[in-house]
């Protein structure tokens, strides 16, 4: 048995985390509404736990969302390809500096691996997105995506899971303006072309050595929107720090998804809503294992983030109005660039 890191041991009870059904606010009827969500009583009360929830934990697991359990099987096997990859051809797949696009290796200072990501966004390159009307003047934004074309089942259940998971986050921000008091639908223009960002993400087995370095992610909070996470592994890894300081873990559930909300979403709700901190640890043992798979929703790179009226109280809003597209570039100078994630600061 590995040491136990800092905090792994002491992780509190996975049952404080909530766990929302969604299926009574969820009625196929009214996607064509672009919101996927019902604003009649069967919603209400998933409402009312939503608001909780969040900003209370910041964090929760969603069960009844309605995304098909063959299509996240789905992903997962095109995850095993890549990893079954030789070297060299893996290798091929490493990300162009300053983009989230292909393969990204966190390393340690002795060079082990903790993990290993596969990152596309939505818009495949920019005539995809100038085609969609995506742009708003940052063309520079869409570094064309990287693919294992030498796996040719590898893009399309992909793309597959890329829309359900993203209609699924349509349904909740609707849901949470819901819970903002705001109109249902007051989220749908900022996020038409959504620059989602998707990430595959693999732990490799960890070898059992003291000087090792137990945190495989370090401490964060995601920037978007809202985060979509799906896990898969024989044991806990995913810990959430709570407004005092303690580490709670999210237990593995095939059948929910682990949704977080990010720093604009943050932004958003005057900070009402936090972007809880989060990070990932190894298992006891060598041979455990994980995986992920997160969906970043992040809204059109023109948005501008101003905290919603109905969140600002006399203290007037505490964050200035940020577009979305300078946001993601402080976010990736600060914490993915570096390979660090290191923690962020606080507004
Ligand atoms: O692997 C996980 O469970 C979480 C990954 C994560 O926090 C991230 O990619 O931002
Ligand atoms: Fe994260």
């Amino acid at each position: 048995m590995r040491a136990a890191p800092a905090g792994f041991r002491k992780a509190g009870h996975m049952s404080q985390i909530p766990v929302v059904n969604l299926s009574p606010a969820l009625t196929g009827a009214s996607t064509g509404a672009g919101t996927g969500a019902d604003a009649g009583g069967g919603a209400a009360s998933v409402v009312a736990e939503l608001r909780r929830a969040l900003a209370d934990v910041g964090f929760l697991q969603v069960v009844g969302h309605g995304v098909p359990a063959v299509l996240v099987d789905a992903a997962y096997a095109t995850m095993d390809q890549v990893a079954a990859l030789p070297d060299d051809e893996r290798r091929a797949l490493v990300r162009p500096r300053a983009s989230q696009r292909g393969l990204f290796e966190r390393i340690d200072d002795q060079g082990r691996v903790l993990s290993r990501a596969l990152q596309f966004i939505t818009y495949d390159d920019l005539a995809a997105a100038e085609a969609d009307g995506a742009v708003g003047g940052h063309p520079d934004y869409f570094v064309p995506n990287v693919w294992p074309e030498q796996l040719p089942g590898f893009r399309a259940p992909w793309l597959r899971y890329a829309e359900a998971t993203r209609r699924l986050a349509r349904t909740l921000m609707s849901l949470f303006a819901m819970a903002l008091e705001l109109p249902a639908d007051y989220f749908a223009a900022p996020f038409a072309k959504d620059v989602t960002l998707f990430s595959a993400n693999f732990y490799p087995p960890q070898p059992v050595d003291a000087d090792h370095e137990d945190v495989l992610l370090r401490a964060h909070a995601d920037s978007g929107g809202l985060t979509v996470l799906h896990q898969r592994g024989d044991y806990e890894g995913l810990q959430l720090r709570g407004l005092s300081g303690e580490w709670t873990t999210v237990p593995v559930r095939a059948d929910a998804f682990v949704i977080n909300i990010g720093h604009l979403l943050s932004r958003w709700t005057n900070g009402r809503y936090p972007a809880t901190v989060h990070r990932v640890v190894a298992g006891p043992t060598p041979a455990n294992q994980r995986q992920s798979i997160a969906t970043f929703f992040l809204p059109n790179v023109d948005t501008v983030v101003t905290p919603v009226p109905t969140m600002v109280g006399p203290e007037g809003p505490r964050f200035e109005p940020i577009t979305a597209y300078d946001w993601q570039l402080q976010f990736m100078e600060k914490y993915v660039l570096t390979n660090t994630y290191a923690e962020p600061a606080t507004a």
